[in-house]
């Protein structure tokens, strides 16, 4: 369970003072998706850096099944908190092996039984053991990318916080990684935090969804009024109807299970 109470985060000083996140509260449940939408600069973004502690300075108060976060990340927290980032180029070791990128987290947190854990990984994300000993350049978009879902399961963490971890794919690829995601956390009661600035995603992956403007939450909604289009705030419907015609027919692409 995530609590995120009056939380605010500021960049800079003085005149140059960017209030990224202006006093945004929320709650996501055990085995629950939550989804944290918005324009481009809304801070979204930064909600998931400050819970991360990516960004450690914030105001507020974020508590993590109870416990409140503080600046330093725990080695106890990395293990039931994980996060998975929109470019798997960029968050995977370009000189490690799959292998070598799946054992380090085994090896930090001093957990047993390593190889047989990591073909596990690989076949929990649908990839098979001839992926194990390949470097990310040699792989496609679509397989990094389950390569970083994979070793951020890897530990069995309770939640996942996932930043646009689709966006950077082709449409198709997308839908194939999202159904994985969906998998998984039905699979394994995991709770999602995840931020998207796609509504369709959003709404194919989240039960309830937060909507972000300049900082602050205008409104709170489930996918299914996100989805049916008729969520109260104006700013909410506009976003809806900017998106619509892509989204729309994207999201048909998503409703198959693997
Ligand atoms: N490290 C930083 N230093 C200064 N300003 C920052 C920093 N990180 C974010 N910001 C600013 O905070 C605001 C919110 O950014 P954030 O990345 O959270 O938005 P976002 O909604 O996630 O958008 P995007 O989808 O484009 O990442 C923006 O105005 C951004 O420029």
């Amino acid at each position: 369970m995530i609590e995120v109470e009056n939380l605010t985060v500021e960049f800079g000083r003085g005149a140059a003072t960017v209030r990224a996140v202006r006093g945004v509260s929320f709650t996501v449940a055990q085995g629950e998706s939550y989804g944290l939408v918005g324009e481009s600069g809304s801070g979204k973004s930064t909600v998931l850096r400050a819970i991360a502690r990516i960004n450690p300075e914030f105001g507020g108060t974020i508590r993590v099944n109870g416990t409140p976060l503080t600046s330093k990340r725990s080695r106890d927290e990395a293990r039931r908190m994980q996060m998975v980032f929109q470019d798997p180029y960029g968050a995977l070791h370009p000189r490690h092996t799959v292998d070598a990128i799946l054992r380090e987290p085994l090896e930090i947190h001093r957990v047993g039984d390593k190889d047989r854990r990591i073909k596990a990984a690989l076949s929990d994300v649908g990839l098979g053991p001839e992926f194990r000993f390949r470097y990310p350049h040699q792989i496609s978009g679509g397989q990094r990318q389950r390569i970083a879902v994979a070793r951020a399961l890897i530990l069995e963490p309770e939640i996942l916080l996932l930043d646009e971890p689709t966006s950077a794919l082709d449409v198709s690829v997308q839908a194939e990684v999202l159904n994985l995601l969906k998998r998984l956390q039905r699979e394994r009661g995991l709770t999602y935090l995840m931020v998207s600035h796609n509504l369709a995603v959003v709404a194919h992956i989240c039960e309830r969804v937060a909507v972000m403007n300049r900082g602050r939450v205008v409104e709170e909604l489930t996918a299914s009024t996100l989805r049916g289009g008729e969520p109260a705030e104006a700013y909410t419907r506009q976003l809806v109807s900017a998106t619509e015609g892509y989204d729309r027919e994207a999201v048909r692409g998503y409703v198959t299970y693997e």
